[in-house]
């Protein structure tokens, strides 16, 4: 259908990438429901920056144009960022076009992008009022597109170590099973933001974390970062888990059982897979897990969540839906 692009994992599936034609020339560009910056590595970087990049180049673009004197600057939760100028032209992706997209050319990057050569720049879901172009603020993809879409949603379809999708427009029932819960989200900070106070450890007991605890779901988000009640709770049941500080958070035998976790999404519970918990080998017999303590007050439901829930971005109503798949 119109406005669907496939969604391919990086390596131990660190994040997805998807083609994106932007003035004719196409980019592999990271789905971040988390931020709300179209960029990408630019012909105005550095060689070094650039070596093993796809980059964009205005000059070879008949329908760019340079918006004077806008600029762009985006950190991430991460520590990683980018920075540059700003134009706009056609952006396509999976036959979903917008004529006028804002497209933010960086002219820096951090070490991190430099080193991710899958990565060709990121297109931001979140909500436009998050979007750091100055002086005027510029709109998401997904904003500019919703009025053209037979329905103001998009939907992301990412899987364990295989090629999944993100869809515009449509909510394919065929790629989900059961019903679709949907959610109000709380758009106050610009994320697709929801209460998420409950937990539980496979088929225990539901037990609340935090009282009014809120979580977003964010694509751009390797690992869910959940409470630390909720990563405290669920190692303990994990024989030989134990939180090393060296390898950054909670690791355990990668030969463990792990029970699947229940989250709650505005009240009602979701399941992640207790197989997808088991996210990467760190030594010889030990594996770190999909799920870690946030040192923030804000949880993020990442890749890992979207493993084993299907979601759709309500863009009409600002909810969220999200059924297993
Ligand atoms: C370094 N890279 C590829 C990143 C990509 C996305 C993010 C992020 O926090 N998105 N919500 C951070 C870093």
């Amino acid at each position: 259908g119109v406005g669907l692009v496939t969604a391919t994992p990086e390596q131990n599936d660190v994040e997805y990438l998807s083609p994106v034609d932007i003035g004719g020339q196409t980019l592999n560009l990271d789905f971040d429901s988390g931020s709300s910056d179209l960029w990408v590595f630019s012909s105005q970087l550095s060689t070094a920056a650039t070596t093993g990049h796809t980059v964009y180049d205005p000059n070879k673009s008949q329908s760019f144009a340079l918006i004077q004197g806008a600029t762009f600057s985006i950190s991430y939760g991460d520590g990683s960022g980018a920075a540059g100028n700003v134009g706009t032209d056609t952006v396509n992706l999976g036959g979903a076009t917008v004529t006028k997209q804002a497209v933010e050319l960086a002219t820096a990057v951090s070490q991190s992008f430099v080193e991710d050569t899958n990565n060709n720049g990121l297109l931001g879901l979140a909500f436009s009022k998050l979007n750091t172009v100055k002086p005027a603020q510029q709109k998401t993809f997904f904003d500019n597109v919703m009025p053209s879409l037979a329905e103001p949603v998009f939907t992301a379809d990412l899987k364990k170590a295989a090629v999944g999708s993100y869809e515009f427009g449509r909510v394919d029932a065929a790629k989900f099973t059961g019903a679709m819960t949907f959610v109000p989200v709380n758009t106050t900070q610009g994320f697709w933001q929801f209460t998420s106070e409950k937990f539980a450890v496979g088929t225990g007991a539901v037990q609340t974390s935090v009282a009014g605890s809120q979580a977003i779901a964010d694509t751009g988000t390797t690992l869910i970062l959940a409470e630390p009640a909720v990563a405290r709770a669920y190692y303990a049941q994990v024989p030989n888990a134990v939180n090393d500080a060296q390898a950054g958070g909670f690791v355990f035998p990668c030969n463990s059982n792990l029970p699947d976790l229940m989250l709650d999404i505005g009240g009602t519970m979701a399941k992640v897979s207790g197989s997808d918990i088991n996210f990467a080998q760190v030594d010889a017999q030990n594996c770190f897990g999909g799920m870690q303590a946030t040192p923030a007050n804000l949880q993020i439901y990442g890749d890992i969540f979207f493993k084993s829930n299907f979601v759709a971005f309500n863009g009409g109503n600002s909810s969220l839906g999200f059924a297993p798949h």
